[in-house]
Formats: C-alpha cells, structure tokens, sequence
C-alpha cells in the first residue's frame, strides 16, 4: 500500500519544549485518518509541518510521495482546514472560495455545488461577517475541497457546529473518502472518529502512543473512548 503520508522522526522544538517528538506517521492512501490526543500533545504542530507552515527541526517525510522539504510541490494536491481559516470580511462566501480558486489556479466552476455540499447552499451570497461559527466553519471545509486535492487535512473540523452541523460533517467526511481522496483529520469526539476513521493515530506529549487499523486498536471489545483513556492513564501511571 503507498503512503500518503509518511515521516520518519519528525520533530519540532519550541525552546527547551519538544512538542513533536520523533514521530513516525504513515498514512495509506484512501484512508480516513483520525490523529488524535490530548491538549498540547502536538496534533496541530504535528498538521502543520505537514503543510509547510512549521519548519520541523529534525526528521524526513513526504506528502503524495514528494518531500516533506517541497511544500511547493506537494499542497496543490492538498487541501487543508487548520484553526481559523483567513476570509475577507465584506465578501460573500461564494466570492471568498472564488478569490482562493483564483488564487490557487483552480476551476471555480464547481463552487456552487460545494456550497450546497457544505450545507451553505442558501447563503452563499451572503458576506462572511454575517456567518454564524458553524458557517464559517462550513466555509471552510469547502474552501479544503476546492481543487481536487488528493490528500484532505482538517483539524478538528466540528469546531463550532451544532450536532445536525457534526452529522453533516461525517456525511461529508465519508463523501470525501468515497471520491477516493485521503483525509486526515484531528478531533477530540471520539465517538465521531470512531465512526468515520478507518486508521488511527494516537498521540501524547508528542510522540505516537498507537498508529494503525482503527479495527485493531478497537479489537479488544470496548468503544474507542475506553481505549483512548486506558492509553493515557497507562502513560501516566
Ligand atoms: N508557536 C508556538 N510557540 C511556542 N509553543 C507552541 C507554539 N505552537 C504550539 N506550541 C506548544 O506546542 C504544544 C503542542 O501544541 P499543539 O497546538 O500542536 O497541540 P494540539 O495537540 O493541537 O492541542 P489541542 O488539542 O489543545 O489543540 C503546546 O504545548 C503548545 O503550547
């Protein structure tokens, strides 16, 4: 199986901190990959020296097979939501996804039917500004289809919706998967991750505590919360 993404002791230090430490990821291609873990175990730092904006201090990888040290090469494949995407105030969601696709080079035909895909259908004329959280947020995971990235990113992508907007967000998620795409995708609902994630990533103080078949880890009975907090409480005690 290729990986889509794979990484050999990637690092990242913040002063004394080391907040990635040494991870090694491989992520199939046409997985849905959930990185999960506690506050500040690095699942942020960890997406962002995959898209290029955090230079990791030590370790190698690559995204779609090309160099973790060639962002440039590697992000028109991929599509990414991380923290709070950047849209201009005054102007439409529809015309916000039209500047990105200008931007980046790509067709902006399909727009309108990624506004309906996000649940947005209806306001995409109107401004950002007047968009709710979960709006914006729905935003933003179509400005991560615009294109056709191979390799999706999101984190923690339920930031902000109420539970019809998070059952929306797994239909969506299982939608990006069946198109053949990979996704990965950081979250603290573990029920949703077990719903949805075909691999897992576990992640405490930076470094990987469990990465493989979400069926393998969840093996043993149990859901994938009792699994989860028995991995922590072992690591603290
Ligand atoms: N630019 C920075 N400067 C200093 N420390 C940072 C910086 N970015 C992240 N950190 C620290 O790195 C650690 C990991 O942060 P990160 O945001 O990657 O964690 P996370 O797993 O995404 O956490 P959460 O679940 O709370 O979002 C934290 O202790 C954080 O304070």
């Amino acid at each position: 199986m290729t990986n889509a993404i794979e990484t050999r002791g990637l690092t990242k230090r913040y002063g004394a901190r080391t907040v990635v430490d040494g991870l090694d990821l491989d992520v199939p291609e046409g997985v849905v990959a959930g990185l999960i873990g506690p506050n500040g175990a690095g699942k942020t730092t960890t997406l962002r020296m995959l898209l290029g904006l955090v230079r990791p201090d030590a370790g190698t990888g690559s995204v779609g097979g090309l160099p973790l040290t060639d962002p440039v090469a590697y992000l028109p494949r991929v599509g990414a939501l991380i923290e709070s995407p950047a849209f201009y105030p005054g102007l439409s969601g529809e015309r916000n996804l039209a500047v990105q696709a200008a931007l980046a080079g790509t067709d902006p035909a399909g727009i309108p039917a990624l506004l309906e895909r996000v649940g947005l259908g209806g306001r995409g004329r109107g401004p950002y500004q007047s968009y709710s959280l979960g709006m914006k947020q729905r935003l933003g995971i179509a400005a991560a289809l615009l294109g056709d990235p191979a390799l999706v990113v999101l984190d923690e992508p339920a930031n902000g919706l109420d539970p019809a907007g998070i059952r929306d967000l797994r239909g969506i998620v299982r939608s990006i998967h069946d198109e053949g795409r990979t996704v990965l995708v950081s979250s603290h609902l573990l029920a949703e991750v077990q719903q949805v994630c075909d691999w897992l990533v576990v992640i405490g103080d930076g470094r990987r505590l469990y990465q493989g078949p979400a069926r393998d880890l969840l093996a043993g009975g149990g859901d994938l919360e009792e699994r989860y907090l028995a991995m922590f409480t072992k690591e603290r005690s």
